[in-house]
């Protein structure tokens, strides 16, 4: 496996995301990769809108480079981060699909649907998103048409 950096990664999640999320931390401590979780922090059910938010507004501003969120489909936690103008979240249900969210989306924020893959998956989605870098390019121009003026 390539060396992950050392970049902070930011984590959130709601409930349904919860257990998922302690998987990619036990796989980002033995990995010594090092992150911030920004909740929540028990599997009562909760409203990814809060934590999506949370993680969002820290993108945004530029405290972290990259984000990985957690909730049942995925949907809403990454729904509710691309209302904020410097995000791109992208669902992520399988490697190839986070390696390309990174490569052509230069997503800074990778969704994993948590009640519909198995912990194994969901590190290999992490693993191969964290990887992946953006070819820019023809890439770069339609990432720049996204923001809305
Ligand atoms: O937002 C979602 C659906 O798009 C997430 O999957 C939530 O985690 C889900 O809705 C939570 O559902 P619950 O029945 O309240 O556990």
């Amino acid at each position: 496996m390539k060396k992950l950096d050392d970049k902070t990664i930011a984590l959130a999640s709601d409930h349904a995301g919860f257990d998922k999320k302690q998987a990619i931390i036990r796989f980002f401590e033995e990995n010594g990769i090092l992150y911030k979780d920004f909740g929540c922090y028990t599997n009562e059910s909760c409203d990814y809108p809060d934590f999506a938010h949370a993680i969002a507004d820290a993108i945004d501003k530029g405290e972290f480079e990259i984000g990985i969120t957690f909730c049942g489909s995925g949907q809403g936690i990454s729904i509710t981060a691309n209302k904020h103008q410097n995000v791109r979240s992208a669902l992520c249900w399988n490697p190839e699909i986070g390696v390309l969210a990174k490569q052509h989306n230069n997503a800074n924020i990778c969704a994993i649907p948590s009640r519909f893959v198995t912990d194994e998956e969901a590190i290999s989605i992490v693993r191969a998103y964290l990887n992946a870098e953006f070819e820019g390019g023809r890439h770069e121009r339609r990432v720049a048409k996204i923001p809305l003026k």
